[in-house]
């Protein structure tokens, strides 16, 4: 009975023996495994640029804060200028210096060229139709290219020379009545009624003091278009139920408002020119697309329609109105708070123009501190400073760190204008760092990137300097410039408007004081 015993105690040790060799190899393998496993993850991790630590489902979204491209800068010092952020559900790379900039926009600029879906653009853009919005495909290059060459090129911002000599005038007449009274003007105002109106004539063939445009209906119409694309919009972050907080926070709403009424604002448009009852120059943009229209032109994938036209119309509203205001309003509070830069620019635009009633666009060319003025202001004051959101096609490296397909993209221009590799006292308005110097904004050079880089690019940047330049230069040449009573320079600040396009906050009020009064005198 013992022996039994016995023999049956060892064959169970037998038995034991063998389960603990299995279960230790299990053990062993799923060891191998993990170590396996996690040794390909952190290649992976190290490999992705360095990353701010984030929290579940937000990610870093609590980081960016109500002016992103600060609250970005302030990380890029930190984590460097390639960095990783998840921004809700959405993988985001931002890239902070010029040399980097370079690798993405130029070296890589294939592989990062196209947009992501954002909800607010889709919904203004008929789904895509227009440039700035449109994902890159054949549609897009053929769109890009027709625009650049029939609605921005250098003869169209020369055609509507007229217009800008109107409304400059016009300007001009409103601010000598408030110097007459010694009243404070509101450049900020001021320079956005100058582009809204230029604008309008162009594109439009309408005024916008006119009966036909009820301005403050546009005002209202253009100002929650900007409101809304700058706004923050939870769809896009938390693509499949993001429209949740959207909707409970009214946001969903006063977009499809905003939509409808511009939709209507456009059609209103169209029938204008049926009846012919519009004034400007011989063709405006709205002219020149129907025209496209009746003539079955085709881009890309199919023939020019009604929504097209819309769609390309709302790029020119976005673009062409914010951002020559925006640029005008903080080259003024630059020169205010820099005295000697503002006699400096005064003396060179009254003494090459001499006496004048109208400066015209051969004598802008002479103007060179002028436009060392205005790169200056776009180095500390670029009015897109993350640009507009690119998204990654294919994988692409940069500095060695893996950038995959699917990525959000921003390229921050106000953190390389700050870079104190590449500029010399980067918070001082020093227009003089141009003086030889072959810096220009035409995206070749990375450290100054204002209208972006790469096939990218803004198509208007003639037609947007030529409106700064010729505005800010009637500007200067006409009036002298002082600050309201009780305010010295120091309280001049330069605190900044969230939204899609960085505006000054305060709005900028100086007395003006006739120039040519001084000279008569
Ligand atoms: C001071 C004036 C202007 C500035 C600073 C400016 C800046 C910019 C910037 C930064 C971009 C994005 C580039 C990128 O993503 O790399 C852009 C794109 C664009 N801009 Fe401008 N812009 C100005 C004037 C205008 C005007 C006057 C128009 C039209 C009338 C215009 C139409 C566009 C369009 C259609 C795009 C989209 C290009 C694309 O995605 O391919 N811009 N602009």
């Amino acid at each position: 009975m013992s022996l039994k015993l016995r023999v049956e105690d060892s064959s169970s040790a037998i038995k034991l023996d063998m389960d603990n060799i299995w279960l230790l190899s299990l053990v062993f393998l799923v060891c191998i495994l993990l170590a396996t496993f996690n040794h390909k993850n952190r290649r992976q991790r190290q490999r992705r640029p360095p990353s701010p630590h984030g929290y579940p489902i937000i990610g870093n979204l609590h980081q960016i804060g109500d002016l992103p491209h600060q609250s970005l800068w302030r990380l890029s010092q930190k984590y460097g200028p390639v960095m990783f952020l998840k921004l809700g559900r959405i993988p985001t790379v931002v890239i902070s210096s010029s040399e980097t900039a370079k690798q993405a926009l130029k070296t890589h600029d294939l592989h990062c060229c196209s947009r992501p879906s954002l909800v607010g653009p889709r919904k203004l853009s008929y789904d895509y139709l227009d440039i700035a919005f449109s994902p890159v495909d054949d549609y897009w290059k053929e769109l890009k290219r027709m625009c650049v060459q029939e609605l921005f090129s250098v003869k169209r911002v020369h055609s509507i020379q007229p217009i800008r000599d109107v409304e400059v005038k016009k300007l001009i007449d409103s601010v000598k009545e408030s110097a007459s009274r010694r009243a404070e003007v509101n450049l900020s105002e001021k320079f956005l009624s100058l582009t809204v109106g230029v604008t309008c004539k162009a594109a439009f063939g309408v005024s916008f003091d006119s009966t036909v445009l009820n301005n403050d209906r546009f005002d209202k119409l253009i100002r929650e278009s900007f409101l809304f694309l700058g706004s923050f919009s939870a769809s896009d972050f938390f693509p499949h139920g993001g429209w949740i907080i959207d909707w409970l926070t009214g946001l969903q709403r006063r977009r499809e408002r905003s939509v409808r009424d511009l939709d209507a604002f456009y059609e209103q448009m169209f029938d204008l020119h049926k009846q012919g009852n519009r004034e400007g120059v011989d063709e405006d943009f709205v002219d020149l697309l129907l025209r496209m229209e009746n003539e079955e032109t085709v881009l890309g994938y199919g023939k020019l329609t009604r929504n097209h036209i819309k769609a390309i119309l709302m790029n020119v509203l976005i673009g062409g109105i914010g951002t020559s205001a925006i640029t005008m309003t903080w080259a003024m509070t630059e020169l205010m708070r820099n005295p000697r830069a503002m006699k400096k620019v005064q003396s060179e635009i009254r003494n090459q123009i001499g006496n004048k009633s109208m400066i015209s666009l051969d004598d802008i060319d002479q103007l060179l501190y002028l436009k060392m003025v205005i790169k200056e202001t776009w180095r500390l004051h670029p009015p897109a400073p993350l640009l507009v959101p690119r998204e990654v096609t294919s994988e692409f490296e940069i500095n060695g760190y893996k950038i995959q397909p699917k990525t959000r993209l921003y390229v921050n221009v106000w953190a390389i204008g700050r870079d104190p590799v590449t500029w010399k006292d980067p918070e001082m308005f020093l227009p003089e760092r141009f003086i030889d110097s072959n810096i220009d904004v035409i995206g070749q050079n990375f450290e100054l990137l204002p209208f972006g880089g790469g096939r990218r690019i803004c198509p208007a940047i003639y037609m947007g300097t030529t409106m700064v330049e010729f505005g800010l230069a009637n500007m200067l040449y006409h009036f002298d410039w002082k600050l309201p009573e009780g305010m010295v320079v120091e309280d001049i600040d330069t605190e900044e408007s969230p939204g899609l396009n960085v505006s000054k906050k305060n709005e900028l009020l100086l007395v003006p004081v006739k120039y040519l009064d001084h000279c008569s005198s």
